[in-house]
């Protein structure tokens, strides 16, 4: 079954474009990255689905109920982190997780506990006086403390330090193999790469590509970097050019014998060709018009 689907799944404010005729799909059991520039609808398309804004025009199913009128059936199964978690101040961090877990009418003390130990989360404190980072980290124990069938992360690693990151994805990664869905919006094309399965690229409200992260990552383009002049006008397939301190380095995506008898014209001292890195393809991805690289 499908954990996530949603048909032509529209949301506009006002006359502002929020997302414009979504399809996805996440199978259940899937890690799942959604990638995008700022304002490209990621938080837009996780408000819709999570029942928080109302889409203006299609539909969406999580595992097969319909996100309007099953919302409360719904919601039992999801574990939601926000990108900007907003907490009453004054409470104490294990009376946040407590009223949490009280709002699903289910005890989880037990894993509360767990994460936050392994989050190095002191549940003691009041929740104004953590810093901005340990604040994620409650909105985290609160997604997670249920055992969701369905995560659905919002920018989840904002704030956190590098150890705390890796002990966090291991944590998800340990729930995916427990059967959990996992739908994780991310800026950060590392964490996508390292821990997605596929992924769905959305940009200007609409998803321009969706694939298996290995696939999405392969590319005919190839990065070259010479030292020395040679003169590169009149070849096409040319774009990502920088000149630095003697070197030119561009990705290449034309004729390679065309390229060959260019850079045979001119004067080189140094030349290496290779893969771009997954940076670069990605970011071709969110150039306006940017087809695959
Ligand atoms: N409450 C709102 N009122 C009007 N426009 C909005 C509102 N919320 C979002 N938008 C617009 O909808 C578009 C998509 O925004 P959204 O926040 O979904 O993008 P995003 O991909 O999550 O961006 P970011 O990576 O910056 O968080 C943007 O153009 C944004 O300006």
């Amino acid at each position: 079954m499908e954990a996530i689907k949603t048909s032509s799944l529209t949301k506009y404010y006002g006359t502002s474009r929020g997302i414009d005729a979504l399809n996805l799909s996440v199978r259940e059991g899937e890690f799942f990255g959604f990638i995008g520039p700022n304002g490209a609808g990621k938080s837009t398309t996780i408000r819709t689905l999570t029942g928080l804004i109302s889409p203006t025009s299609g539909s969406a199913q999580i595992f097969g109920k319909d996100i309007r009128t099953e919302r409360e059936t719904i919601l039992k199964n999801i574990g939601y982190l926000p990108s900007e978690a907003v907490f009453y101040p004054g409470m104490k961090v294990k009376d946040i997780l407590k009223l949490s877990a009280h709002m699903r009418k289910i005890n989880c003390s037990k894993r509360a506990k767990e994460l936050c130990e392994r989050l190095q989360l002191d549940s003691s404190r009041k929740v104004d006086q953590l810093s901005f980072g340990n604040r994620k980290k409650v909105a985290i124990v609160c997604a997670l403390q249920s055992n969701p069938k369905l995560l659905i992360l919002d920018e989840p690693t904002g704030g956190l330090d590098p150890l705390i990151q890796r002990e966090f994805f291991e944590i998800l990664r340990e729930q995916n193999r427990k059967g959990a869905t996992i739908f994780l919006s991310s800026h950060v094309l590392s964490e996508i790469q390292r821990n997605c399965s596929r992924a769905a690229i959305i940009r200007e409200g609409r998803i321009i590509v969706c694939d298996q992260v290995d696939a999405l990552s392969k590319t005919n383009a190839r990065r070259v970097t010479l030292h020395g002049s040679v003169a590169l006008q009149g070849l096409d397939g040319i774009r990502d050019k920088t000149d630095g301190n003697g070197f030119t380095s561009f990705l290449y995506s034309g004729d390679m014998n065309l390229l060959l008898q260019t850079l045979a014209a001119g004067h080189i001292t140094d030349l290496s060709i290779s893969e771009p890195d997954l940076e670069e393809i990605f970011l071709h991805y969110y150039e306006k018009d940017g087809d695959k690289a």
